[in-house]
């Protein structure tokens, strides 16, 4: 019998996997009475497979230790996946008699579910249940990532977004097996995190944001909520609190964070460059030692973002001064330093990671940091910023880094794309969103698919696979996987959706 094709095949999925071999004749069919089968660590893993499959098809779909005789379904295995998939990778089987999905970690368990969950009809990402067959593509992958770190951003400071809207992200993202997510939490029109030991940031800093719009900020107990949250999606948070520049929240709570001071007064334009901590006050030491600290506390991820952008109101000399005394507070908190690419010029200990953003800056600092040893992260603007317009047209986002179509956004290679800066000495890709001109998260889905889904697949999948043409066939199969799930995606002209 020769099935209905299905809409996606293993060779479909984004990221594109380093071997996909499809095998028509081995679709596999889900029913009612199939299980999902894990050891005890793999447990999470399978629960949160279930609660993506239950839904959609109704189907009790248990998790259990081991096979009954005869039950068909998902095995989830742990620990002999083989050395080439190392700690992100898996292999995944999908044949008649039931899928099997090994990986070395969770990790990786986690990024094949992400993989098998594409194998699925997009009517699998419903709420609610669908009276259909569930037939899933047969064939067999071996995937692991390009590059250890494939990031997304979000600027939750410019505009707040509650927790469940950074959940709604989170669960977005984890789809493309992103797996570090990037909180700008500071900046001049908000501060949105609660520092317990100066209580006004988040008081008086969360209240105002871009244009007048509502603030708002997070309590410590939610950012851990949230914290824990990506961990669940196998997502690490990496927390920035910007500065010295883009400080005017602190600066507008607290008169003693100024040179004369007196608060300054709250902004809510979208200028940049106009301010800078006091950089001679040994307060302003204390006051990012106790930021630290409590971020610190709240950060199980190795590294924390000190910022560093756009310090045009801090004298070269005193951004070297500031740094000097900042960056080793991290490591008396056991965290690493990462911030934009403008801190190379700091000399920071080679375990930061400079993170290279400003395409027309692009100083031969950064292939001197690379050289002593920093890992770069890669987020162009004009390749990775998902904030910049995708044309002239677009409703939302900037243009000052360029027009970015969604084919701008995936031709690029990050091993070439800065002169003395070659594969090995880069971290990975991530790409910022930020938020001056959005409000909602439709408004924060319409800028980050499709594009999202290319930057994740330039960070995983083998450079010899990247090929806009093959990409755009793909791309546009997830596109129905989208609107299952209610994401609001800008239907480029560039992609056949289907
Ligand atoms: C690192 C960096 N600093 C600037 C720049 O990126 O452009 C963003 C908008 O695209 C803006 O919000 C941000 O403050």
């Amino acid at each position: 019998d020769n099935p209905p094709p299905t809409e996606r095949a293993v060779t479909d999925i984004v990221p594109v996997p380093v071997e996909a071999r499809p095998e028509p004749g081995t679709n596999f069919k889900l029913t009612a009475g199939s299980v999902i089968r894990a050891e005890h660590q793999a447990k999470d893993v399978a629960e949160y497979l279930g609660a993506l499959l239950r839904p959609a098809t109704g189907f009790p779909l248990p998790v259990v230790e081991r096979f009954d005789r005869g039950k068909a379904g998902i095995t989830l295995e742990l620990g002999d996946a083989g050395k080439r998939v190392g700690d992100q990778g898996y292999q995944l089987t999908v044949a008649r008699s039931g899928i099997t999905l090994k990986a070395n970690t969770t990790d990786g368990l986690f990024g094949g579910v992400q993989s098998l969950r594409q194998l699925f009809p997009a009517a699998i990402n419903k709420t609610t249940v669908q009276h259909q067959d569930w037939i899933v593509s047969g064939g067999k992958v071996l995937d692991y990532p390009r590059f250890k770190q494939r990031g997304a951003m979000l600027d939750v400071a410019r505009h707040f977004f509650k927790p469940d809207q950074v959940k709604r992200y989170i669960d977005q993202i984890a789809q493309y097996k992103v797996n570090t997510l990037h909180l700008h939490l500071t900046d001049d029109q908000g501060w949105r995190i609660e520092i317990k030991s100066w209580p006004r940031l988040a008081e008086i800093g969360g209240l105002t944001a871009v244009g007048g719009d509502p603030g708002g900020y997070y309590t410590q107990e939610q950012y851990k909520d949230i914290v824990n949250y990506a961990a669940s999606r196998h997502i690490t948070v990496i927390p920035e609190v910007d500065m010295p520049g883009h400080t005017n929240a602190a600066q507008a709570s607290y008169g003693e964070l100024n040179c004369d001071g007196k608060p300054v007064p709250p902004r809510t334009d979208i200028e940049v460059g106009y301010s800078s901590l006091c950089i001679g006050n040994p307060i302003t030491y204390k006051f990012v030692e106790d930021v630290i600290r409590e971020l610190a506390a709240m950060t199980p991820g190795k590294y924390i973002h000190v910022g560093g952008d756009e310090a045009h109101s801090t004298p070269p000399a005193d951004y070297k001064t500031f740094y000097d005394k900042v960056t080793p507070m991290l490591a008396t908190y056991d965290k690493k330093a990462t911030g934009w690419h403008n801190i190379v010029v700091t000399n920071p200990p080679t375990s930061a990671i400079p993170q290279y953003w400003d395409t027309a800056n692009a100083n031969a600092d950064v292939a001197a940091a690379a050289q002593r040893g920093n890992k770069i992260l890669m987020s162009p603007a004009n390749k990775a910023y998902l904030d910049m317009q995708y044309n002239k047209d677009s409703p939302l986002g900037l243009h000052w880094a360029g027009y970015v179509e969604v084919k701008d956004s995936y031709s690029w290679d990050p091993a070439t794309f800065l002169q003395g800066v070659t594969e090995s000495q880069l971290a990975g890709v991530e790409a910022p969103l930020w938020s001056e001109t959005l409000r909602t998260s439709a408004d924060i889905e319409y800028m980050a698919f499709p594009r999202l889904a290319g930057i994740a697949e330039i960070g995983w999948s083998p450079a010899a696979t990247h090929n806009w043409d093959t990409y755009r066939v793909r791309l546009a199969k997830q596109g129905p996987i989208w609107a299952a799930q209610g994401i609001n995606f800008y239907r480029s002209p560039q992609v056949d959706w289907k």
